[in-house]
C-alpha cells in the first residue's frame, strides 16, 4: 500500500530513486496562530514587483469557495489533514490564482482586445520535461494565454536555440519567453538565458532579472516561479516571515539562491545550506521557516526540524514504486511522515510548490502582457 511504502523515508531514499532527473524527536506541537487560518486572498502577489490586481472581493470568495469545493472532494492533501502540521495546499492556492489570472486575462481582452502570449522552446525529447510543456500549455489554454510552441532536436545547435528566441523577441503577441531547462549538455545555458529579452523572461532566469533581484532598492521585471510561488505559500497561509530565521536548502540559480534573495527581502535571517556544509541538520534546525530545493528524497528527517516550523518543499523527486500505475511516484526533499509531525505547517509533494510554479508563469505572462501594453 502507498501509505506504508510513504512512511519508510530512509528505504525510499537515494538507493530507489529512478534516473529521470539529471543525476539524480520532539514531540508534536501545534502551529502557531496564524492570522489566515485558511488560504487567504485578501492580499496581493507580494514578490511581485508590480502585483497582481486583486480581484473585487465577492469575485475571489467565489473562486475561492469554488477551489475550496473542488479540492475537498477528492485532494489527497486534505486527506491528509489530521497529521499535526498544517497542510499548506498548493493545489489549492495555485488554483485560486489561476482562477484571478483568467478573470484579469479576460477583463484585458475585452478592454483592448490583447490576449497574453507565451512561447516555450523545448530542446530534446526528455520524457519529464515533454510532460512539464504539455502541462504548460493546457495551463496555458485554460485562463486564456495563447501559446507558443517550439520543439528543437536534442543534436541542434546552441544558434538555432538562439535564433528561435530572437524571433520571439521580436514578436509582439509573445509577451513570455520560457526555455526548458535542463538544455542538451553540449549547450552553455547562459549564452541561451542570456538572449531571452527581460522584458519577456517570465521564468526570471536572465542575469539582469536576478542581478536586481539581489540589489537592494531594485526590482526585476520577473521574479522566478518556484521561489515566487514558494513566497506566496507562505503569505497566503499567514506565515510571518520578518525576524523570522530561515534556512534554504540548495542554492541553484533557478531555485534556492532567488528563494534565499526573497526570504531576505522579506526580512528573514536567511543560511544557505549546500553539498559542502558542515551539520546541515544543526543549522537547519534553527530555522523558523525551511523551503528544501536540493533533489534529494526525503534528505530532511523529522530531527532536522524546529517543532512549529513552516516548511516548503520543492524537491521532486521520483522513486520506484510498482503499486502505482506509472511505476513511480514522486517524494520531496523532506520526509513528509516524520517532518508532519514536528512542523506547524508543511506542503505535501505533490500537490504543494509544483502547481505553484505553473501558476506562477501564468502570473508572470499576464503581467509581462499588461506592462507591455501598458493596461492597468
Ligand atoms: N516544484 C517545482 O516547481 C520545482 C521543483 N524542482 C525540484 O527541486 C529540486 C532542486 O532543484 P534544482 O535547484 O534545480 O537542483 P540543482 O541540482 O540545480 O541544485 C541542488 C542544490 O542542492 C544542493 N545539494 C545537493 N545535495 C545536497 C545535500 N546532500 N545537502 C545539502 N545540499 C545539497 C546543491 O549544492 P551545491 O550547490 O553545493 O552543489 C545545489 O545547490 C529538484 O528535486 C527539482 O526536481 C525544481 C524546479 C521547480
Ligand atoms: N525553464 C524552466 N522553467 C521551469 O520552471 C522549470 C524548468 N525549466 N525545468 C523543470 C523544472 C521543474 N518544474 C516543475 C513544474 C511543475 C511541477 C508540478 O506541477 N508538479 C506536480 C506533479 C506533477 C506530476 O505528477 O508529474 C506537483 O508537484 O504536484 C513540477 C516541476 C519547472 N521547472
Amino acid at each position: 500500500m502507498a501509505s506504508s511504502i510513504l512512511s519508510d523515508c530512509s528505504s525510499c531514499a537515494t538507493s530507489r530513486l529512478l534516473p529521470l532527473r539529471r543525476a539524480l524527536h520532539p514531540p508534536p506541537p501545534r502551529f502557531r496562530p496564524s492570522p489566515a487560518p485558511a488560504p487567504s486572498l485578501t492580499r496581493p502577489l507580494s514578490a511581485s514587483p508590480t502585483p497582481l490586481p486583486l480581484l473585487p472581493r465577492a469575485r475571489r470568495m467565489a473562486a475561492l469557495s469554488a477551489a475550496a469545493a473542488a479540492a475537498s472532494s477528492a485532494d489527497p492533501a486534505t486527506a491528509l489533514a489530521d497529521a499535526s502540521a498544517k497542510i499548506i495546499d498548493g493545489k489549492l492556492v495555485a488554483k485560486q490564482i489561476r482562477d484571478e489570472v483568467g478573470v484579469e486575462i479576460a477583463r484585458m481582452k475585452e478592454a483592448t482586445g490583447v490576449v497574453p502570449g507565451l512561447a516555450v522552446i523545448l530542446v530534446g525529447s526528455r520524457k519529464d520535461s515533454q510532460t512539464y510543456v504539455r502541462n504548460k500549455k493546457k495551463a496555458c489554454e485554460a485562463v486564456g494565454i495563447k501559446s507558443y510552441e517550439v520543439n528543437l532536436p536534442e543534436d541542434c545547435s546552441e544558434y538555432e536555440v538562439i535564433k528561435n528566441i530572437a524571433t520571439f523577441n521580436e514578436d509582439p503577441s509573445v509577451h513570455g519567453i520560457l526555455v526548458q531547462l535542463p538544455l542538451p549538455r553540449h549547450m552553455n545555458d547562459e549564452n541561451i538565458l542570456n538572449a531571452v529579452s527581460i522584458e519577456k523572461d517570465v521564468d526570471g532566469f536572465h542575469p539582469l532579472n536576478i542581478g536586481r533581484l539581489a540589489m537592494q532598492g531594485r526590482d526585476p521585471f520577473f521574479v522566478p516561479c518556484t521561489p515566487k510561488g514558494c513566497m506566496e505559500l507562505l503569505h497566503r497561509y499567514g506565515v510571518e516571515i520578518k525576524g523570522k530565521r530561515a534556512v534554504v536548502i540548495g542554492r541553484s540559480n533557478i531555485v534556492g539562491m532567488p528563494a534565499a534573495l526573497l526570504l531576505q527581502k522579506a526580512n528573514a535571517t536567511v543560511s544557505i545550506v549546500h553539498s559542502q556544509t558542515k551539520n546541515p541538520e544543526e543549522i537547519t534546525r534553527q530555522a523558523d521557516i525551511i523551503i528544501a530545493a536540493v533533489g534529494v528524497a526525503n534528505l530532511v528527517r523529522g530531527s532536522w526540524i524546529k517543532p512549529g516550523a513552516a516548511i516548503i518543499d520543492v524537491g521532486i523527486n521520483p522513486v520506484d514504486d510498482p503499486s502505482s500505475p506509472r511505476g513511480y511516484r514522486l517524494v520531496g526533499d523532506v520526509c513528509y511522515e516524520e517532518a508532519s509531525k514536528v512542523a506547524g505547517a508543511i506542503t505535501p509533494v505533490p500537490g504543494g510548490v509544483g502547481p505553484m510554479t505553473i501558476a506562477m508563469l501564468l502570473s508572470n505572462t499576464l503581467e509581462s502582457a499588461k506592462r507591455i501594453h501598458n493596461f492597468k
